[in-house]
């Protein structure tokens, strides 16, 4: 579970055992056909993959250099969370654990845990930051009428960070009955892995989708990073493509040298927080620094350790992009193609929108629509005044 020096997992004695079993049960349900088949069949009938691959021609033109999205934002439930976790609710049934925890921040893989637990009758707590549930007060009600559990967490910042360690406490005291659904490709192993699995199907369908429509490959694969699953979703499929650049946008905040951000590459040192290593928001004494992001889905001190890897190798580039830029990306693709994305997802847009300028108007830019603005309308009702 390693990625050159990061990942690992740096957990309590009582979770090697659940680790160990999912990090069996994963591998052997990869090689059991009757299991990879239903995971397919229910991405195809039941989450709407493949997504599509739009060519965003007027927003391309502002952005004067040619765009293309991948619709993950069309998937059911409205993010790529559903990939990752129809796999893992499945596998959960497979090792017979009847109810599964997750963590959330957007509440977008919150919905998702939901909604697999739902359809494959399996119990679901959700535990979110009181600060989340508030500015997602929408996804809240959503989990709750998908029949989760919803738990509040008032404990430290009360956001994403403490919604981990507070699922991490439960899990410890459950192993026997439950799963930790975990949301992103962080965390220890197998987690980082298995979740990359899981969403790689983003990237390897955006490559096929790519050489149907253009002929050739794109210039650059763009994806915001808060964990790291939708963009390593998006990356694993190019990876081996070297004139593909890859770079992924982090939430710069007020920007990153106001100390208010979760540019975790960007702005970070390298360090240890859930259970792997990799980038971290943290003060000289190791304590992990609280991140600041108009996006709950980016409002995260950490980043997956593959990251942290490709980082490293330079084979992805890591650049911030601030709430303003995200906001005004955010209203630049309402209003030039009638898509409202998820505030993290514009973070992406941002990013591609400084480089078109960087490439020309000859560069293919593919952007990965991580998730749909429904949940954030109110936040960016507010912001842009319209209420
Ligand atoms: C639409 C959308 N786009 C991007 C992200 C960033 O999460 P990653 O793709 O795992 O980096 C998110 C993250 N959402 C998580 C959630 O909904 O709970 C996030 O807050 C945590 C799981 C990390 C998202 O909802």
């Amino acid at each position: 579970g390693h990625f050159g020096r990061f990942g690992g997992r740096f957990m309590p004695e009582a979770l090697i055992a659940p680790l160990d079993e999912i990090t069996r049960a994963w591998q052997e349900a990869q090689a059991d056909p009757t299991f990879t088949a239903e995971l397919d069949r229910m991405l195809r009938e039941y989450a709407n993959v493949p997504s599509p691959l739009y060519e965003a021609h007027r927003f391309s033109e502002a952005a004067g250099a040619r765009v293309l999205l991948k619709r993950e934002d069309l998937n059911h439930t409205g993010a790529h969370k559903i990939r990752n976790v129809i796999g893992q609710a499945l596998l959960a049934k497979r090792i017979g654990k009847p109810r599964c925890i997750a963590e959330t921040g957007a509440g977008q893989h919150g919905v998702a845990s939901a909604t697999a637990c739902a359809y494959l009758d399996l119990e679901c707590t959700v535990y979110m930051g009181e600060v989340d549930t508030e500015r997602q007060a929408l996804n809240v009600a959503r989990m709750r009428m998908l029949g989760a559990e919803v738990v509040p967490v008032t404990t430290g910042s009360r956001t994403l960070k403490d919604a981990i360690n507070e699922a991490l406490r439960d899990w410890v005291a459950s192993v026997d009955t439950t799963h930790y659904l975990f949301g992103t490709a962080a965390g220890p192993h197998p987690f980082p892995a298995m979740v990359r699995e899981l969403t790689r199907g983003i990237g390897d369908e955006a490559r096929a989708q790519c050489l149907e429509l253009l002929g050739r490959l794109p210039d650059a694969a763009v994806a915001c990073v808060g964990g790291g699953s939708n963009a390593i979703g998006l990356f694993t499929g190019f990876v081996a493509d070297p004139d593909v650049r890859l770079v992924g946008i982090e939430a710069g905040g007020d920007g990153v040298e106001t100390g208010r951000h979760a540019a975790t590459i960007t702005g970070g040192s390298v360090g240890v927080l859930h259970g792997a290593r990799s980038y971290l928001l943290q003060d000289e004494d190791g304590q992990t620094l609280e991140s600041h992001s108009i996006s709950a889905g980016l409002d995260y001190p950490g980043v997956g350790p593959e990251h942290a890897y490709l980082a490293q190798t330079g084979r992805a580039e890591y650049r911030p992009a601030t709430d303003a830029q995200a906001m005004a990306a955010f209203e630049l693709l309402c209003k030039t193609e009638g898509i409202i994305p998820a505030i993290e997802s514009a973070h992406a847009l941002a990013g591609a929108l400084t480089l078109a300028q960087e490439l020309g108007p000859d560069a293919t830019i593919l952007v990965n629509l991580s998730g749909r603005g429904d949940k954030d309308v109110h936040t960016a009702a507010q912001y842009f005044g319209l209420i």
